[in-house]
């Protein structure tokens, strides 16, 4: 009893209270069954669904889940349709999305609904995700939308079909750690410059196994869009998912959407949201801290996100790796980057230019973009992908895509695109790209192409002088 008075007295961290909140039961070994609140399935995962079948099982709850069509939609042609997909192996993946929608009842946005985008992007915008929930999915970018105070896991196909099956799935329970930023934004510089810089300090491997709660003053006066983009690196520190205390800017964004709690629930579902944020004195395994007043624009130089520095630096050499294993890393980066070490990141000419991908391509990345290339243009091959259809229609309403079309940008659909390619989005063998997306990885945009990580505005400054830029000098 006195231990239990003194639980419930102990601060505890919102990753606790949505955690306590969701575990169904525990079992030796340290694994809790938890409550999944929604789940949502791009076309990866069918064999999931595959797997279902051969146990004639049903899914649990389908209206607890979303399958969503970003991964191998085109970004041409759409209003075809996916008959008019000429590749059989895209075409048969959005079939097959639709088709195990339709088998198993669990509402779709296919390829062509007004709705559709990439999951994490529109999970944000229906608020499918709230404050308080658990949410999965089979991606590694579902950290993203931890940003509305959720805990949002990415998981592998297998667990998918747990989860279909029972609407739960067995957990570790993670440990966390908070990562606070200090100070406002300095000139030129993006949500996405922070967290390169803190991917940078963290490094690929130092969030392993944790759920991370970014806090402080210069994430409280971020927008949504902005912590989306925070959260969704996450993953690039190894982290399980990251998050974000729900605020005023939260509650805003979410009120009035498709799925948030009607006018009739809504002070209700508040109270419970103003209830989660973190207690001051909450326990936290890992503390790091960062001020945003020392933070240039960033850029990556290697093939893994913690390879990021600032726009001014130079092309580090392995004798600046802080371990063997980074050694290694950094000499197969600059082999593969085909880059010299010591030679200025200004001086990196780039071949074409990518905005898009469910890290940096909502309508404020969209504007930051426009912002620099008005009255400019692009001197390589550039294209946009709107994170969702509906970033594509605000983004016309706003005049967005003349700017872009002006400038030499190809404007197409919403997808994952040139993020990873699975659409046939690539760019040409062995191409140098600039890109909002948020991996490095070798041959990721296609054969031999060596890319580099960076802001929208970054981008845009890239594609207009083609080389990587500090985006301050364009004004
Ligand atoms: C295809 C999918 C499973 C993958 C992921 O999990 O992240 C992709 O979205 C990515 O960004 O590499
Ligand atoms: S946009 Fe890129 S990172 Fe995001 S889900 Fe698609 S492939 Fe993954």
């Amino acid at each position: 009893m006195v231990d239990a008075t003194r639980a419930a007295q102990r601060p505890r961290s919102m990753f606790e209270k949505i955690w306590t909140r969701h575990v169904i039961a525990e079992r030796e070994g340290g694994e809790s069954l938890i409550y999944i609140d929604r789940n949502f399935v791009h076309e990866g995962p069918f064999y999931a669904f595959d797997g279902l079948r051969l146990e004639n099982r049903k899914v649990h709850r389908p209206l607890k889940q979303f399958a969503i069509a970003d991964h191998y939609a085109p970004t041409k042609h759409r209003e075809a349709g996916v008959v008019a997909i000429q590749d059989p192996d895209i075409r048969r993946m959005i079939e097959q999305l639709e088709q195990n929608a339709r088998d198993f009842g669990v509402p779709l946005i296919g390829m062509t609904d007004a709705r559709q985008g990439i999951m994490h992007v529109v999970a944000a915008e229906l608020a499918l995700v709230q404050p308080g929930m658990i949410t999965t999915a089979a991606d590694s970018h579902t950290t993203s939308i931890g940003a509305f105070g959720a805990l949002a896991f990415g998981v592998g196909a297998s667990e998918i079909k747990h989860i279909l099956a029972t609407q739960s799935l067995w957990f570790r329970k993670p440990k966390t750690m908070r990562v606070t930023v200090e100070g406002s934004l300095p000139r030129g510089v993006a949500a996405k410059d922070v967290i390169l810089a803190v991917v940078g300090k963290v490094g690929l491997s130092g969030g392993t196994g944790h759920v991370i709660e970014y806090a402080g003053p210069a994430i409280g006066a971020m927008t949504m869009d902005e912590r989306m983009t925070i959260c969704n690196m996450s993953i690039e520190m190894g982290a399980r998912a990251g998050m974000v205390s729900p605020d005023e800017t939260t509650f805003a964004y979410l009120k009035g959407r498709q799925y948030a709690p009607p006018a009739e629930y809504w002070e209700r579902a508040l109270a419970f949201w103003r209830g989660l944020p973190t207690e001051p004195g909450a326990h936290f395994d890992q503390e790091i801290s960062l001020d945003t007043s020392r933070i240039e624009p960033m850029v990556t130089w290697g093939n893994l996100p913690e390879h990021a520095l600032p726009i001014s630096a130079r092309v580090p050499h392995p004798d600046e790796a802080a371990s063997e294993k980074q050694r290694g890393h950094y000499e197969r980066a600059l082999a593969y980057m085909q880059l010299e070490p010591g030679m200025r990141l200004t001086d990196v000419a780039v071949d074409r230019v990518f905005i898009g991908s469910c890290t940096n391509a909502r309508f404020e990345d969209l504007a930051a973009a426009a912002e620099i290339l008005k009255g400019r243009h692009a001197v390589v091959p550039a294209m946009v992908s709107p994170g969702s259809t509906d970033v594509k229609r605000r983004a016309e309403a706003a005049g967005l895509d003349r700017i872009f079309k002006e400038a030499g940008f190809e404007w197409r659909d919403s997808a994952c695109s040139m993020c990873v390619g699975s659409n046939g989005d690539f760019a040409l063998p062995g191409e140098r790209c600039a890109s909002t997306s948020p991996r490095n990885y070798e041959n990721r945009q296609g054969r031999g192409v060596r890319t580099h990580l960076m802001s929208p505005a970054m981008a845009a400054a890239a594609a207009v002088t083609g080389r990587l830029t500090d985006v301050r000098n364009l004004g």
